[in-house]
């Protein structure tokens, strides 16, 4: 058992009950951060569970040295702790040191923002297809379809899955998995009955009942996979055959573990965040009318791209999907003037940080103005995160997301909404709109299954 942590010198910060603080954070968490930023300043401390102390650093430039720091002191696989049960031990997310930077290497060539291109005509037939049967003239929620592409897109592109019912076959067990680790009275569950493990009728036990048909297709992926390879068969070019190919500087492959957590680490933390992103950022412009207006004007217009690229940045800014990314300390170290132990986590908070009035004015208006001409600052926009962490998939992330609303504006006039912004709602690690993101589409702009205008920019 981990000896206790003296937390008398750490950073203040609530100090109620810890079921009212673990609850805040987990249900009103885009209201309960802002309001300890408040009252206690840029750093401040939370502590979830005896052993997960967050110092929470809502400054820019001491977050900027948490990125920048010594990656051998600062852990971000032993941050992500949380996400070990579903992603397994060997994920990239989860690993440090150089078996960290082995895993990353092995894993960066496919998500080369030139390879991304090579995908792009995939990702516009699946979101054309969705798109197309959206309702017209009623609201919906448009999450579900936006997970419903992001998903068939990591099966068709990373898991090279080409068959339709093969889509439909692991798409359906996934998404049970998802489901119960994102929904707010699951979560408050698995956070309470952590210590407990994966026993039976335990809320982690149901997780790892889901997980097993999961497993078994991912495992049946890879195998398949590499006896197309050993009969000698057609090269593919989707992200799986490309890391059984990879080898590590002493010439060695992936196994099938390890294989198989780079699998569940790309699908789960490739799909639900794009599909987050997206829904945000149509939420986001259906309520601005001006926004919308200039956006379907510009539709198919190449000179278009770059106000598409800064509503995508404004959108990351202001709903960004992951609010924080944790480091744990390994050894004592200063930041922002404190001494803080070995073993807290120091987490850059990117929602305070994007709202920080010093580097954005009017932080919580949406101006995707703000980005028109300007590059947003490596470290002052960070919905991916920073250092040799960044996430793997931003390239993908954003290359996606620019086919998908491409399509969308193509094929589809949406109807500005005068309802108030969505409340935000924590689904594990991520971010969404508390109703969805409910749009309705006003008239179909051409013939469903008409192509779109190219994509210009990548
Ligand atoms: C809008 C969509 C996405 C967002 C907002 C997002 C955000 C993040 C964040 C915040 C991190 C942690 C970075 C840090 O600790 O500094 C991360 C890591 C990661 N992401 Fe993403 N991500 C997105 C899409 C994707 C996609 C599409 C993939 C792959 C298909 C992906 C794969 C990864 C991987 C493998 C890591 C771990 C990197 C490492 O530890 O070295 N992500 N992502």
């Amino acid at each position: 058992m981990a000896a206790a942590l003296d937390t008398s010198t750490l950073p203040p910060g609530p100090r109620g009950p810890r079921l009212l603080t673990v609850a805040r954070f987990l249900l009103q968490p885009e209201r309960f951060i802002p309001e300890c930023r408040e009252r206690y300043g840029p750093l401040f401390t939370i502590t979830l569970s005896p052993d997960r102390t967050i110092i929470v650093c809502g400054d820019p430039a001491v977050a900027k040295e948490v990125f920048t720091g010594d990656p051998a002191l600062l852990h971000a696989g032993a941050g992500n702790v949380v996400l070990r049960p579903l992603l397994g031990a060997r994920s990239v997310l989860l690993l440090d040191g150089p078996e960290h930077l082995r895993q990353r290497r092995l894993m960066l060539p496919p998500f080369h923002g030139e390879r991304m291109r090579g995908y792009g005509e995939r990702m516009r037939t699946i979101a054309e297809r969705h798109v197309s049967q959206w309702p017209v003239g009623e609201s919906f929620a448009v999450h579900p379809s936006m997970q419903a592409i992001t998903l068939e897109v990591i099966l068709r592109v990373v898991f090279g899955v080409e068959d339709a019912a093969r889509v439909a076959q692991l798409s359906a067990p996934l998404r049970q998995l998802l489901d119960s680790t994102t929904q707010p009275r699951r979560l408050l569950g698995l956070q309470f009955t952590r210590s407990q493990g994966a026993r039976p009728r335990t809320p982690w036990g149901r997780v790892k009942r889901l997980m097993a048909p999961v497993d078994r297709m991912v495992y049946e992926e890879i195998a398949a996979r590499r006896a197309e390879a050993a009969a000698g068969g057609e090269p593919h070019d989707d992200i799986l055959s490309l890391l059984l190919e990879a080898r590590d500087e002493q010439g060695e492959p992936l196994t099938d573990l390890e294989l198989r957590d780079e699998l569940m680490t790309l699908l789960l933390a490739g799909h639900e965040t794009t599909a987050t992103a997206l829904a945000w950022t149509l939420e986001r412009i259906t309520r601005h009318p001006h926004v919308l207006a200039r956006l379907q004007d510009e539709a198919g217009d190449p000179a278009g791209a770059a106000y598409l690229d800064a509503v995508m940045t404004e959108t990351l800014r202001l709903r960004p999907v992951v609010p924080a990314v944790v480091r744990k300390l390994q050894a004592p170290l200063t930041f922002g003037g404190w001494e803080l132990p070995a073993g807290v986590n120091i987490a850059p908070n990117i929602w305070l940080i994007h709202r920080d009035p010093a580097l954005y004015p009017e932080p919580e208006a949406f101006r995707p103005e703000r980005f028109l001409g300007r590059r947003p600052g490596t470290y002052e926009w960070i919905p991916f995160g920073g250092g040799i962490r960044r996430c793997l998939g931003a390239s993908f992330a954003l290359y996606e997301m620019r086919v998908v609303l491409e399509t969308i504006l193509a094929q589809a006039r949406l109807a500005p909404n005068t309802a108030a912004a969505e409340r935000v709602t924590r689904r594990f690690v991520t971010f969404t709109p508390a109703d969805g993101g409910r749009i309705t589409v006003a008239s179909r702009r051409t013939p469903a299954g008409a192509s779109p205008a190219p994509l210009v920019a990548a």
